[in-house]
């Protein structure tokens, strides 16, 4: 495997995020590496979501930089930007979707926005990431309310993939699944991104998903980030990664070893 595919695919350098008086992010360093996923977990309120928001351009940082695929993402213009966005693609919590247009219809949204695909070919495609997602075909032609959470997780993840995008960006996927419905959707990610090579950036909560889909962890913690694997992080004297590992659901997710 050449060098360049351990590159950094994500290089985040001295974040500072604000809102108000309030700081989120504060001197924030962080590498995602090509073709892995990244678990990125924390307290509630840590900030995990608005570092999501910010690597993707939702949210304005107020010092630092955020470099995505070789390009400083406070540099670009307009139609660079564009290029980009194009380049990700980002499931949000409750999927996002679009409640007035089928299933199909919102897959078919970044391809016409990226595009010039022909129409034909724009709804083959959109079958294709149906079938990629393991939504029966039909479900093209639903709506968002006729679908379970489940599904609506699905659909989210086949818009995501309309573009082929190299990073997948999934804001706590598994959030509202039971936990066959979770686990399922764990090994649909793996899948995805073995078969796509994919790099994935992961807010989650979920222990389960974490051990059973994530090359590393980063840890949100006083506004910065460690990151490491599972098996590094839980042998740290830190008292939130010692209560989230060694806490009676860390070690139920973990084994009894934990
Ligand atoms: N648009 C906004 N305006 C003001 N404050 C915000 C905004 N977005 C987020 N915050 C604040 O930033 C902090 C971090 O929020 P964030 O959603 O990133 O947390 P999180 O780590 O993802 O939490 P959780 O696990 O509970 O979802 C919170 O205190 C939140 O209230």
């Amino acid at each position: 495997m050449p060098a360049s595919d351990h590159s950094a695919v994500i290089r985040v350098r001295g974040l500072v995020t604000r809102f108000g008086a309030q700081t989120i992010h504060d001197g924030l360093d962080l590498d995602v590496r090509r073709g892995e996923v990244l678990g990125v977990v924390g307290g509630s309120g840590t900030g995990k979501s608005v570092l999501l928001k910010a690597i993707i351009g939702l949210v304005r940082p107020a010092a630092g930089s955020i470099e995505v695929l070789g390009e400083d993402t406070a540099t670009l213009n307009d139609a660079e930007r564009i290029g980009l966005q194009a380049r990700w693609g980002v499931l949000f919590q409750d999927g996002a979707l679009f409640s007035s247009m089928t299933v199909a219809e919102n897959i078919q949204v970044p391809l016409k926005e990226h595009t010039t695909l022909d129409r034909a070919t724009i709804a083959e495609v959109a079958r294709i990431k149906i079938a990629m997602t393991g939504l029966p075909p039909d479900a093209g032609l639903k709506y968002p309310s006729e679908l379970s959470g489940g599904m609506k997780k699905r659909a989210g993840l086949a818009r995501a993939l309309a573009l082929d995008p190299e990073i997948l960006f999934l804001d706590e996927p598994t959030a509202g699944l039971d936990p066959i419905g979770a686990a399922a959707f764990d090994d649909l990610i793996k899948g995805l991104q073995r078969s796509l090579g994919l790099t994935v950036f992961m807010v989650t909560h979920d222990l389960d998903s974490l051990r059973a889909i994530c090359d590393r962890i980063a840890v949100l913690i006083d506004k910065r980030i460690l990151v490491d694997t599972m098996e590094a992080l839980r042998l740290l004297d830190q008292p939130w990664i010692r209560e989230y590992f060694h806490g009676p659901r860390g070690r139920a997710a973990l084994g009894a070893g934990a």
